[in-house]
């Protein structure tokens, strides 16, 4: 079968990583002569030193107020022709000062982290909660092994909304840092094989985490091999995304259209912070 013009294009634009490397040079300044301090929080210091470390827990109402604003979105049905084995959930009207995804985003155990980890310099990628519907048989691209190609650096925080205490939870599973140096980048986006990654990571102990809902991980996902949603029973998951201030990738559209909107929250949130730490971190 012949590849079409389109599907050339596409390629190179998305599989080919030297391409998506070079993404970042339209947000290059001369800033970017000096690199960003180091970490210096010991979450900082260990996501750095590890690829990953744990996250902050949400119980109680905190925890209740997250589920009942999310959950009752649920979509009763997978729309047709989706790719990716989850949607999202967090819609532009979730960006104000009492809504539980921003009260998480920009608290201290979670930017405060964030701020850390780039050294001050960072991007918000994006908000979201993903809802994953339950495997139709069919590996989807995040369900096998990859690299996360929005930056060289990035951090999720994902903490679960639904208890994902087995397997069939679609738990989220990665090596660390060091095992993931040892299975390298290549030219091409990968998407690996279990079997496969075994072997190129060198039987590298794979981490699995489980955990009721409230809890989380903090994941460098462009530094750490990783997979997910591999669910029997749906998985509901915030992932709160944290690019540098040069991402290969410009932040997902829905942070993109509310950017001056969430940039206000967050300054209200964070009355503590320097204000232009949040006109920065939307990219104004
Ligand atoms: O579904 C998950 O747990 C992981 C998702 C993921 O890795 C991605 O979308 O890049
Ligand atoms: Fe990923």
């Amino acid at each position: 079968m012949a590849l079409t013009a389109h599907e050339i294009a596409s390629f190179v634009k998305w599989r080919l990583t030297p391409v998506r490397y070079m993404g970042r040079m339209r947000y290059i300044r001369p800033h970017h002569l000096f690199k960003a301090p180091r970490p210096q929080s010991p979450v900082g210091l260990e996501v750095e030193q590890h690829g990953y470390a744990t996250g902050p827990v949400r119980t109680g109402a905190e925890l209740e107020e997250l589920k009942q604003t999310f959950l009752p979105r649920s979509p009763e049905r997978k729309p047709d022709g989706l790719k990716a084995p989850f949607v999202n959930l967090s819609r532009s009207e979730d960006f104000t000062v009492d809504n539980p995804l921003c009260r998480l985003a920009f608290s201290r155990e979670v930017f405060d982290v964030a701020l850390d980890y780039f050294g001050g310099r960072l991007r918000l990628d994006s908000l979201q909660v993903l809802y994953s519907f339950p495997d139709d048989g069919v590996m989807k691209e995040s369900q096998k092994w990859h690299l996360d190609y929005g930056d060289s650096r990035s951090l999720h925080c994902v903490m679960y909304l639904t208890d994902v205490v087995d397997d069939a939870g679609g738990p989220f599973v990665f090596i660390d840092k060091q095992a993931s140096k040892r299975v390298g980048r290549g030219l091409t986006i990968r998407r690996i094989p279990d079997d496969q990654l075994v072997v190129e990571s060198g039987h590298a102990e794979q981490k699995t985490i489980y955990g009721e809902a409230g809890s989380s991980v903090w994941i460098d996902p462009a530094a750490c091999y990783h997979y997910g949603s591999r669910c029997k029973t749906p998985r509901v998951a915030v992932f709160v995304t944290f690019n540098s201030d040069a991402p290969f990738v410009a932040p997902v559209p829905l942070v993109r259209d509310n950017a001056a909107k969430i940039a206000e929250v967050g300054k209200k949130l964070r009355p503590d912070l320097d204000p232009k730490i949040f006109d920065r971190l939307l990219g104004f």
